[in-house]
């Protein structure tokens, strides 16, 4: 068995009253890519926020490779950098230059040799076929170009887990590709271990070791992508698969 990288267990979140996440349990090893799927509103953003601690959560338990996490900011600060996170709207700081959005972090927070560091973003950039903007602002490139650019800043931080959190979900359809591409490269060749949020269902599909389908904040099935897809056992899945155009 490889090793365990996160298990969450009966993860309750409220808003207020409400209860936005009802006793959330996962496990998720090493290389895997779990994909969270649901309508609207399920909780699917909730649950990769409070993954990342971004959200508080209100009882239940995650831990980072076997030790749980305490809720403190320190630890949390620490963790982050082992947790890449990509979200729709892509966060580039506006006034910095591609290069220096992708180094700022590990440069300042990690404190590794900037030397070393620029190397490594270019690469990173060759790779997602961006190296000639190492030094444009993100205004001037494309919804995909940056959404790739933040992808690369995640990587740069060496993060043991990478978070997507509908990361096409903003763009236009032909740079929708690109972007998809990109994530199952990391997956397949890179065997980068991943949560995936995305309405893309041929991608899910494609990608998928596990899937939990939510609906309410609730677990409604958690399977292998391959038995999610081909024999959904809940009429919600079935629905919801549907209404997918699935
Ligand atoms: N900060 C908040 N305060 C109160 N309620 C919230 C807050 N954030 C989210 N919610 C509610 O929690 C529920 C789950 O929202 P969430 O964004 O996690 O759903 P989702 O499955 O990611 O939806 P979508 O696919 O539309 O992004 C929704 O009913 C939402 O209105």
């Amino acid at each position: 068995m490889t090793e365990e990288i996160l298990r969450v267990e009966n993860l309750n979140k409220y808003y207020g009253d409400w209860q936005a996440l009802h006793d959330i349990n996962l496990t998720l090893h090493k290389g895997e890519v779990l994909t969270l799927l649901g309508p609207s509103g399920s909780g699917k953003s909730t649950l990769i926020r409070c993954l990342n601690g971004l959200e508080t959560f209100s009882s239940g338990a995650i831990y980072f490779k076997g030790k749980k996490i305490n809720g403190s900011s320190k630890t949390w600060q620490a963790l982050r950098q082992k947790i890449g996170m990509v979200f729709q709207s892509y966060d580039l700081f506006p006034n910095l230059t591609v290069i220096e959005n992708i180094m700022l972090a590990p440069v300042k927070v990690q404190k590794r040799s900037e030397k070393k560091v620029r190397a490594e973003a270019i690469s990173l950039l060759k790779r997602v076929e961006l190296d000639e903007y190492v030094d444009t602002y993100p205004r001037e490139l494309s919804g995909g170009q940056k959404q790739r650019i933040a992808i690369v800043r995640a990587l740069a931080l060496h993060p043991e887990i990478m978070l997507f959190d509908e990361v096409t979900a903003s763009l236009d359809p032909e740079m929708v590709r690109g972007v998809l591409q990109i994530m199952a490269d990391l997956a397949k060749k890179d065997h980068m271990t991943m949560i995936i949020v995305t309405h893309e269902m041929n991608f899910a599909r494609q990608i998928a070791d596990q899937v939990l389908f939510l609906e309410d904040g609730k677990i409604l099935e958690n399977t292998s992508g391959k038995e999610f897809f081909a024999h959904p056992q809940t009429d919600r899945a079935r629905d919801f698969l549907t209404s997918m155009d699935f």
